[in-house]
């Protein structure tokens, strides 16, 4: 069998790595980088498992750009709703590659501790079966793997929770103390679950790896990139300059406005998610704080 990871960024090289511990996983990026087993983007996309770890507001120009199905079986590993059109992952790829060859991968799952092997339990999504379980095999054994067909819930939980980051890491950059953060976490799952449920979702999903568990990850971090954007805003910084220095991608500052409008567009109550779009447009974190603390 033949595997290769598209995107070598922090997500990309941690999967490349545990993947490498049972196969010869290649990797391939868009910058060439001094890696074991980098190769061409042609040598990759001629193989027969292809693992996607590109930033989700990227995708589908990549795939527009450079994607020619043969066959290959995918694993997606980004996690994020496009702004603009509200596309969810699955939505993009499926113009390109047939539904029975698409998984989606989810769960409480930090790049830099899946490079040290530190145990780590994921999902993978799909609604082929065989599939999931085929790309569950190729994982070493400090990531247990577990399979859904939940594949809606999985990805709503996987980019939702970077806008609750977010949120989190205001709540503590606002020093507003550990009631606050249980809080706005816990409102904050009951919100990601009612939005999921609108786009059919499965309940459990979200008491789940790809839910709760995902979401207390990255919301109490300083690991998450979502959750340093958030603290920093708090602090006062501009959201270009956080971004700038962070280097690195943080998926919830897209997702947020995706959600803002599929919200708007759909009727559905998510405040925390509504308050995160309105700071990263420049509204008072205090302000959105008493907003949320006086909406009934
Ligand atoms: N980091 C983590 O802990 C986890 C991240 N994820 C998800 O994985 C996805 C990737 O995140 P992560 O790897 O951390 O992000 P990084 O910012 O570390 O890396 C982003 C990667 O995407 C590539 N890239 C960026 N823009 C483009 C583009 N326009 N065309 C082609 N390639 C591009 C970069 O390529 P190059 O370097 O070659 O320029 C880089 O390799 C995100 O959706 C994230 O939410 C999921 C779980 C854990
Ligand atoms: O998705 C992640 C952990 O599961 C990574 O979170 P951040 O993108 O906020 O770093």
């Amino acid at each position: 069998m033949s595997i290769a990871v598209i995107g070598a960024g922090k997500w990309g090289q941690a999967l490349q790595f545990a993947l490498s511990k049972n196969v010869t996983c290649k990797i391939t990026s868009r910058q060439r980088k001094s890696l074991e087993n980098f190769v061409s983007l042609e040598e990759a996309l001629a193989c027969e498992y292809l693992v996607f770890a590109l930033p989700a507001q990227v995708v589908r120009t990549w795939l527009d750009e450079h994607f020619q199905f043969l066959g290959q079986k995918i694993l997606v590993a980004a996690k994020g709703i496009e702004k603009g059109s509200g596309a969810f992952l699955n939505e993009i790829f499926a113009a390109y590659i047939p539904e029975e060859n698409l998984s989606f991968l989810s769960g409480p799952s930090f790049a830099s501790e899946v490079m040290q092997g530190l145990p780590t339990a994921v999902v993978i999504n799909s609604s082929n079966e065989g599939l999931a379980k085929e790309f569950a095999s190729f994982f070493p054994s400090f990531m247990k793997t577990y399979t859904s067909n939940d594949v809606i819930g999985a990805e709503v939980c996987g980019a939702y929770k970077n806008v609750l980051a977010i949120a989190s890491g205001i709540c503590d950059g606002l020093k507003l103390g550990n009631n606050a953060r249980a809080s706005l976490i816990a409102r904050g799952l009951v919100e990601m679950h009612r939005f999921g449920k609108y786009f059919g979702a499965t309940d459990e999903t979200f008491l789940g790896l790809s839910g709760a568990g995902d979401l207390f990850l990255t919301a109490s971090s300083t690991l998450s990139r979502n959750y340093r954007v958030g603290f920093f805003l708090a602090e006062g910084k501009k959201l270009d300059a956080i971004l700038e220095a962070l280097g690195e991608v943080a998926e919830g500052v897209f997702t947020s406005e995706a959600i803002f409008e599929l919200s708007s567009k759909h009727g559905i109550y998510t405040p925390i998610a509504h308050e995160i779009a309105l700071i990263l447009k420049g509204k008072n974190p205090k302000e959105s704080v008493k907003d949320l603390l006086a909406d009934s």
